[in-house]
């Protein structure tokens, strides 16, 4: 029985000590646990932690061991930075899906930089917090630079319900979690628009070849994001309203107001993409991207992205 820790006690994170209770001890940290006594976290409403999770607000002490974190991205860089004494050194597992915007880099490159002595691995790929907690069949890749301590991580996170593929391109699984996010919030805008299914499939597969452009000029393999954590997740997130960048989009197609009390990862990040893309001299081949980036931040409508989008050059697939 090996346990882990998991800090951020927001969706995901629950969901994962739910799960990965079946194979050890889990300690749940989350700075705002006042649910705890209930043992059901209104971000996943419906779910009993089972006994072998403890909720706590206070930050565990330093053990073997493996940290999962399972923060907003954008909170992840401060977090690492002011807990880097008690994180660094050991085995940390990014769980969180994005490009942090001050510093244009993923939650791997966080963790090299606040604790330049961990281990950093990243979870990812396609899985809603709900399934997962629900115990429905999902599969997740695990990304370590290290092969065998991806082994281990790989054999200690899998539980019967949650397989995980392996794989050491680590930068290719964190840039398909964070892309996609940006993508489904423009399937969702097509969808809420009323712009039709062929629309969307044109978006999807258009997107991801954004996606395989930016990803590999960051050292990213294509295949990687060929797999669960690229293509698996694009589909996921870009076909079901439980996706809340899904749902953001689909609000804005609407003409609705967005919910901003969800966590929507691809707000961020298509601004933090466009800037890096610009910076990799890629700006006029993420035009996905940009209009993602340009109609959530009010710049350019609907109707003058899609525009945009279907007026360009013509040219080779
Ligand atoms: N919900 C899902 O289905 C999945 C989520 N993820 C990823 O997991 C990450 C977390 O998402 P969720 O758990 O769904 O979000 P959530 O919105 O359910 O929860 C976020 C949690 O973070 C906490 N938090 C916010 N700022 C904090 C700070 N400065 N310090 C400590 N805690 C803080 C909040 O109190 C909240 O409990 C995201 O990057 C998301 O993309 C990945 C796969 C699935
Ligand atoms: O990453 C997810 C599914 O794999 C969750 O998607 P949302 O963050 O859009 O809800």
């Amino acid at each position: 029985m090996s346990g882990v820790t998991i800090l951020g006690a927001g969706a995901f994170g629950t969901a994962l000590a739910v799960t990965l209770a079946a194979n050890g001890p889990v300690v749940l940290w989350g700075r705002d646990v006042g649910w705890a006594a209930a043992r059901e976290n209104p971000r996943l409403p419906g779910v009993t932690l089972p006994p072998g999770v403890t909720v706590t607000d206070r930050l565990p002490p330093r053990d073997g061991h493996p940290v999962l974190l399972a923060l907003p991205m954008q909170v992840t860089g401060a977090f690492l930075r002011d807990h880097a004494g008690r994180l660094d050194g050991r085995r940390l597992v990014a769980c969180s899906k994005g490009v942090d915007l001050a510093t244009l880099r993923g939650p791997s490159a966080l963790i090299e930089r606040h604790c330049p002595a961990a281990l950093a691995a990243v979870l990812t790929g396609p899985s809603f917090a709900a399934d997962i907690a629900r115990g429905l069949p999902t599969a997740l890749t695990l990304a370590c630079a290290d092969a065998n301590v991806g082994a281990a991580l790989q054999a200690q996170l899998s539980t019967p319900v949650l397989r995980l593929y392996r794989t050491t391109d680590v930068a290719g699984a964190e840039l398909g979690g964070a892309l996609k996010n940006v993508i489904a919030i423009a399937a969702g805008i097509v969808m809420g628009a009323g712009l039709g299914d062929s629309a969307r499939a044109a978006l999807m597969t258009r997107g991801y070849a954004e996606m395989v452009r930016f990803a590999t000029r960051l050292g990213a393999r294509a295949e990687t994001l060929a797999g669960l954590s690229g293509l698996g997740d694009l589909v996921l997130t870009c076909t079901s309203a439980q996706s809340r960048n899904f749902r953001h989009g689909l609000a804005l197609g609407r003409g609705e107001p967005p919910d901003i009390t969800a966590t929507v990862e691809g707000l961020a990040t298509a601004r933090a993409v466009v800037q890096q893309a610009n910076r990799l001299a890629l700006a006029g081949q993420m035009p996905v991207t940009q209009m993602v980036s340009a109609v959530t931040e009010g710049r350019v409508s609907i109707a003058e992205a899609v525009q945009a989008l279907m007026t360009r050059p013509l040219r080779q697939e």
